[in-house]
């Protein structure tokens, strides 16, 4: 069973080129990674994930606890069998979901009683129960069960939950089956407080982990202050550790995240905002469904080489979106994770090339509307 390391292969600054190397594969980073919420990333099939160069997706334990139960794809032959996908899958642990999702819920020691939001029934969810679905689920990288600290929080707040979520940490690791080749990400929290954050970090490290991500971001927090917890958090992570941003995010996020030394990134907006209509470019974002596009005969983006940029027009994208079409959600989707796909394979290239400060220039200046 090849077990999972991580190859630092070039660095730019502060930006990494790597490679990871899991039970179902090698993964490039920096990398975006699609989410699959409900074993699928909506409107897409998995060859089609392929062609636009997904390499690894995500899934997770909270929807997949509920329906259609872990035990039932583990006796199905495990989530990449169930879904058609043989490439990597990383799962998150749940307790995120719980937070944003579920009804009533409440959280003590042993971790989060809560309501499905499907049906109302009562679960919990601990470390050990987490561990134990996404082993069942078969995921290749496993998160650590934690609490995403809601922002904002009062410091006390976030300095008792964070040491909830280093003791869970620990008990994380422990409730792990020896030696089934899958990773064990553990999840810095912190708050903004620089030094929560660093002592999270040292709780984790001595705990021992394949990979780190860092949590507790893009809870509304501005952008600024985001890079600032990255610009603190960071450098205190292991040089030859993946490092994992979550729930992270628009383009712009992405290159200055890779700026700081992530390697690895999950966001649901490229799918959601398709089926929304709103559109990536390179030149900014675009809203489909505006009048202005009827008699569009241009591709959403002259830039992109995508199926759908080489073969729809605006004016049809328009129309289908109007029309309230399956196929809107397809194409919009297809194209908008093409274009997330296409951003993290410059910056691995701008990497390998010593040329990232050019490309997040040319990046930032090409950021503007189409009249
Ligand atoms: C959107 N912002 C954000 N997302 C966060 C997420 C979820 C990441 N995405 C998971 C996928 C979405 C559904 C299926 C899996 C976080 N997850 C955890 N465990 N901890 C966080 O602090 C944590 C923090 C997060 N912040
Ligand atoms: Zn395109």
């Amino acid at each position: 069973m090849t077990s999972f390391s991580f190859d630092l292969l070039h660095e730019d600054g502060r930006a990494r080129r790597g490679r990871l190397h899991t039970r179902r594969g090698v993964v490039e980073t920096p990398v975006f990674m699609p989410v699959g919420t409900q074993a699928t990333v909506k409107a897409m099939y998995p060859e089609t994930l392929k062609e636009i160069g997904a390499q690894i997706i995500l899934a997770n334990t909270y929807h997949l606890l509920l329906r259609p139960g872990h035990e039932r794809v583990r006796a199905l032959g495990g989530l990449h069998r169930f879904m058609n996908w043989d490439r990597p899958i990383l799962t998150d642990s749940g307790g995120f979901q719980v937070f944003s999702l579920g009804e009533l819920r409440k959280i003590d020691e042993q971790g989060v009683r809560f309501q499905s939001h499907l049906d109302g029934a009562a679960h919990v969810l601990t470390p050990e129960s987490s561990i134990a679905i996404q082993e069942a689920l078969g995921s290749d990288i496993i998160m650590a069960f934690d609490e995403c600290i809601p922002y904002p929080a009062t410091r006390e707040y976030v300095a008792e939950s964070t040491a909830r979520s280093s003791r869970w940490a620990a008990r994380c690791r422990q409730a792990r089956q020896p030696e089934d080749g899958a990773a064990l990400f553990g999840i810095v929290q912190g708050g903004m407080h620089r030094d929560l954050r660093a002592q999270s970090v040292a709780d984790l490290l001595a705990i021992g982990f394949e990979g780190y991500a860092v949590g507790g971001l893009s809870v509304g927090e501005s952008a600024e202050l985001m890079y600032e917890v990255m610009d603190w958090t960071m450098p205190l992570l292991p040089r030859d550790c993946p490092r994992y941003v979550m729930g992270v995010g628009t383009p712009e996020n992405l290159v200055e995240g890779v700026r700081r030394g992530v390697d690895m990134f999950d966001c649901v907006m490229p799918t959601r905002n398709a089926r929304n209509g709103v559109l990536f470019t390179s030149f900014g974002k675009i809203s489909i469904k505006q009048a202005r596009f009827l008699d569009d005969e241009s591709p959403i983006d002259p830039d992109c080489d995508c199926y759908v940029c080489r073969h729809y027009s605006r004016a049809y994208l328009r129309h289908l979106y109007q029309s309230n079409e399956i196929l809107s959600s397809m194409l919009n989707t297809h194209h908008n994770l093409h274009y997330y796909q296409q951003l993290m394979a410059r910056m691995r290239d701008a990497i390998e090339s010593g040329t990232f400060e050019t490309f997040r220039a040319e990046f930032l200046a090409a950021r503007r509307i189409d009249p």
